[in-house]
């Protein structure tokens, strides 16, 4: 790869930590490689703590995911012997390099000179950035960096300003992110080298192993593709990126577990009819580190390798989970015209397209990347024949078994026992509607339907929530939100331990309703809104507590529908109207969507 120079680039500014730069932050020098490549620029216990102490007068900036993962990049060396975040001005040619933009505000309270506190979402401080100065993103014109009073660490800085800001300046790492999930899986650039050497695996030019991205799942035509890889007698690194996973996110796990059943398919011995196919073409979107082309068979697997247990030896692929922000745009399948290769070709042919640009852009960055942990070739993307995660889910959805020939078998075992089919599954059924629509009817006549089949169901009623859950609450905004967002929270409970939620408050304002649907789906749970749209002058009519005569005589204030809003659902799954429909039929039509959703099994016997 090829680096920036080893002083801070980016401003013609005098550097005033010229002696505390990166190149001789104590410890960070003799950890650097023989490549030159400062493989970690996490400086030494005492100038860690040194930092620390002096940033209590610093101001912060929180980094997101996205600048998180590139900073720990940084630290790895992956950008570079000078870590530092180069101006537009003076950015090689090249390598891709990382930007740190912050918000006008923040920027506002910041100027060259300056030492910054770079800080995760929990406010750890993982490097101090030294400004040497500050671009605007939409021109070149230098920003009015005003010095501001520091503010208290653990904070964003903030000031009034104007368009996004560009920060230039040299990084020392205090300390990389933590991340306590897979930490045999979490090897370093470095820690991936000398993985190579315990292994015997060759690391020469067009010999070292190659990188294949998954930045989603690796499906049958997946394995496949690196199957023919290692037939012609290379060695895979699968480089999953998870830059920003929550370590108690199920579904990162499932991810992960996934990969490493991939991993026994891509390493089980060949199967007759592969043998005759050694020297068939890789893929069409390779990219090789020394000329853009697909190199033939590498040399046949050195001596050593020999000594290694015949387990070991068989094993001709790894994975390595890495700090790089996973894109949906390569997890997802390409058209044919976007498997395209070397990133040069790519950018020049699909200038006009902005999705091809942004795809060229990405598999620059995985390229070097995969170089950066000593890989000599990279493949990003999809092979030709995987899936969409819809043409899953929708099988899964259903309960129907995944083909072999879409999903190696023991990643579709993985797949089903983390995602039953809707059937099984947990869900929330929010009915919304005025006072007197039917809500409380149709919600307890649909329960009892449900007992009927089985299912084990919660009955959350607007009148009910209020005697307990919500006791207090009035019915003012405020209220009324923080009423339906807490009948949420416990039906995303419920649905995420398989249970069926069935809740019918008023629910007026659709935020608060969508904030209900994405509770439950993020704990795994479905979720259906049923509107029951009956008419204010039907509803009014029937006034069964008297609450509308109240409200119309002004006893009542904010009295929905009379006097407050309500916002008709337009993402509605089922719409009654009990004006014109008796009560039976007005559940059967919800049951009806439940069935042809696949979320219950059809009555029998009934
Ligand atoms: N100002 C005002 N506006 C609307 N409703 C009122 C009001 N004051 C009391 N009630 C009674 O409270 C029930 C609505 O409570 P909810 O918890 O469902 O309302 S909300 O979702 O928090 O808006 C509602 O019950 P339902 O008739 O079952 O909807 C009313 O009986
Ligand atoms: N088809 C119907 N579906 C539901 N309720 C109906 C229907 N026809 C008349 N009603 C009456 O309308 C009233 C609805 O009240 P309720 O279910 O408590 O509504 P909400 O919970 O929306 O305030 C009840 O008195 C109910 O008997």
């Amino acid at each position: 790869m090829s680096a920036t120079s080893d002083t801070a680039v980016g401003s013609s500014a005098p550097d005033p930590h010229a002696t505390a730069g990166p190149p001789d932050i104590p410890g960070a020098g003799e950890q650097r490689g023989a490549n030159g490549v400062c493989p970690l620029a996490v400086v030494a216990a005492d100038r860690a703590r040194e930092l620390r102490a002096a940033s209590v007068a610093w101001p912060s900036v929180v980094l997101d995911t996205r600048q998180l993962t590139d900073l720990e990049l940084m630290l790895l060396g992956a950008f570079g012997p000078a870590p530092s975040y180069p101006g537009r001005a003076r950015q090689p040619a090249g390598p891709p390099v990382p930007s740190l933009t912050v918000p006008g505000e923040t920027a506002a309270a910041l100027g060259p000179g300056m030492d910054v506190a770079l800080r995760d979402r929990e406010g750890v401080m993982i490097a101090a950035l030294h400004l040497l100065g500050l671009e605007p993103t939409a021109d070149d014109s230098p920003t009015p960096a005003t010095a501001m009073p520091a503010e208290a660490s653990g904070t964003p800085a903030t000031a009034t300003g104007a368009g996004p800001v560009r920060l230039v300046g040299t990084v020392e790492g205090l300390e990389l992110p933590s991340h306590p999930d897979y930490p045999r899986l979490r090897l370093t650039p470095e820690g991936l080298r000398a993985e190579f050497a315990a292994r015997g695996w060759a690391t020469g030019a067009g010999a070292a192993p190659w990188a294949v991205w998954a930045d989603g799942l690796l499906y049958t035509a997946d394995v496949g593709r690196i199957r023919a890889l290692t037939r012609q007698g290379k060695h895979c690194v699968i480089l999953a990126p998870v830059g920003g996973a929550d370590p108690a996110d199920a579904a990162h796990h499932l991810r992960v577990r996934c990969l490493l059943a991939a991993l026994d398919a891509i390493d089980a011995p060949p199967r007759p009819a592969e043998a005759t196919l050694a020297h068939e073409p890789v893929a069409s979107d390779a990219v090789s580190r020394d000329d853009g082309r697909t190199h033939p068979a590498s040399p046949p697997e050195p001596a050593h390798t020999a000594a290694l247990a015949p387990e070991s030896r068989r094993h001709r692929s790894m994975l390595v989970l890495v700090p790089v922000v996973p894109s949906e745009r390569l997890a997802a399948p390409r058209e044919p015209a976007m498997s395209a290769t070397a990133p040069g070709g790519l950018a020049d042919e699909a200038a006009s397209e902005p999705a091809l640009d942004e795809i060229a852009e990405l598999t620059a960055l995985r390229a070097h990347l995969a170089e950066v942990y000593g890989c000599a070739g990279s493949l990003t993307g999809p092979a030709i024949g995987a899936p969409g995660a819809d043409d899953l889910t929708t099988l899964l959805d259903a309960g129907v078994p995944l083909p072999a020939e879409l999903t190696p078998p023991a990643v579709a075992a993985e797949l089903t026992r983390a995602v039953p089919p809707r059937r099984q599954r947990g869900l929330t059924i929010l009915f919304t509607g005025l006072s007197g629509s039917g809500k409380s009817t149709l919600a307890g006549l649909l329960v009892c339907r449900l007992l009927e089949r089985g299912r084990r169901v919660t009955l959350l009623d607007g009148d009910i929530v209020r005697t307990h859950l919500s006791q207090g609450l009035g019915f003012s905004r405020a209220d009324r939100d923080t009423n339906v967002r807490r009948i949420g929270f416990v039906a995303a409970e419920v649905a995420g331990a398989g249970g069926i939620a069935v809740c019918a408050p008023i629910a007026p304002y659709a935020d608060v309703r969508a904030q209900v649907r994405a509770m439950t789906t993020a704990r795994g749970g479905g979720f259906v809104l049923v509107y029951v749209s009956t008419p204010l002058e039907v509803c009014e009519a029937r006034d069964r507590k008297g609450l509308y005569a109240k409200a119309r005589a002004g006893v009542i204030p904010a009295f929905t529908g009379v006097s407050d809003p309500y916002e008709e659902p337009a993402d509605a799954d089922v719409v009654v109207d009990t004006a014109g429909l008796p009560t039976e039929q007005a559940v059967d039509r919800v049951l009806a969507h439940l069935v042809e959703a696949g979320w219950v099994e059809g009555a029998r016997g009934q």
